[in-house]
């Protein structure tokens, strides 16, 4: 490994090197290896199209990032960001262990991903721009003095979320709730607001961000991936049900 520190003028932040070593591994479960094939895998389910969205990996003491801006879908591992964990997530200071020796800058989503590091002991963090959680952000906690949430219950896939994203599954019987924040201009700006609703509902394994997608966790990268894929089976389904004047909100008896 290359161990000399620079310091980057334009972002101001700590590089102490930029060979492949640190994202270089015959193990596909790598987070290098992993990240670029699963952001390809949200690619065709329609969550990361267009360059937003993505997914980031905590390794104990290293977190795997992606580059910002880019086809997701075209990653390669050598296009990854190394940071080490922890360190506070001010965007300025910001401590890097590898970067990629092409001109590319880390996520937008770093700050958010950090949030669900910082707050809920993830591993792993997803954010995705799928329309089934857009469209459940207009169609839910959006009148004047409403709860800004998205619920829903009665449905079996509720089973697959776990309570906070990192605790024991949650049951059949039991109402899944997922706050929704405000878009801003900036996604880094969304990192404050996160936070706080991570703190205001610490059983959601979710945030929904209004006009603009979700962020989803998990207390490992497996888990961050299923249940980011029964959180949009249920948006998804919520979404139809509302549509079509189902009741939402019908619960089994205990
Ligand atoms: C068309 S993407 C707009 C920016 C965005 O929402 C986003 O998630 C950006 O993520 P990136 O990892 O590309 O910085
Ligand atoms: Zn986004």
């Amino acid at each position: 490994m290359n161990t000399t520190e620079t310091k980057d003028p334009k972002s101001n932040s700590t590089v102490v090197d930029t060979s492949d070593a640190l994202v270089t591994s015959p193990d596909p479960l790598h987070p290098a290896n992993l990240i670029p094939e699963l952001c390809k895998g949200f690619y065709h389910l329609g969550w990361v199209t267009g360059t937003g969205g993505g997914i980031s990996i905590r390794d104990n003491d290293k977190v795997y990032i992606a580059p910002s801006g880019v086809q997701k879908e075209r990653i390669q591992p050598s296009h990854i960001f190394v940071l080490p964990y922890p360190q506070p997530s001010d965007v300025v200071q910001r401590t890097f262990l590898r970067k990629p020796s092409i001109p590319l800058k880390e996520s937008a989503c770093t700050p958010l991903f950090w949030a669900a590091f910082d707050l809920r002991n993830a591993s792993a963090c997803i954010h995705t721009h799928s329309q089934h959680a857009v469209m459940a952000t207009l169609l839910w906690g959006n009148k004047e003095g409403a709860e800004p949430v998205f619920r829903v219950s009665g449905l079996e896939m509720i089973k697959g979320i776990r309570w906070g994203g990192v605790e024991g599954a949650m049951s059949y019987l039991d109402e899944l709730v997922v706050p929704i924040i405000e878009n801003t201009p900036h996604e880094e700006d969304l990192r404050d607001s996160m936070a706080q609703a991570i703190k205001d509902y610490p059983k959601a394994a979710a945030v929904l961000v209004r006009r603009h997608g979700v962020y989803v966790w998990g207390s490992t990268w497996e888990l961050a991936k299923t249940q980011a894929e029964c959180l949009d089976y249920l948006f998804e389904l919520a979404v139809k049900m509302r549509l079509a004047g189902i009741d939402t909100d019908w619960r089994p008896e205990a």
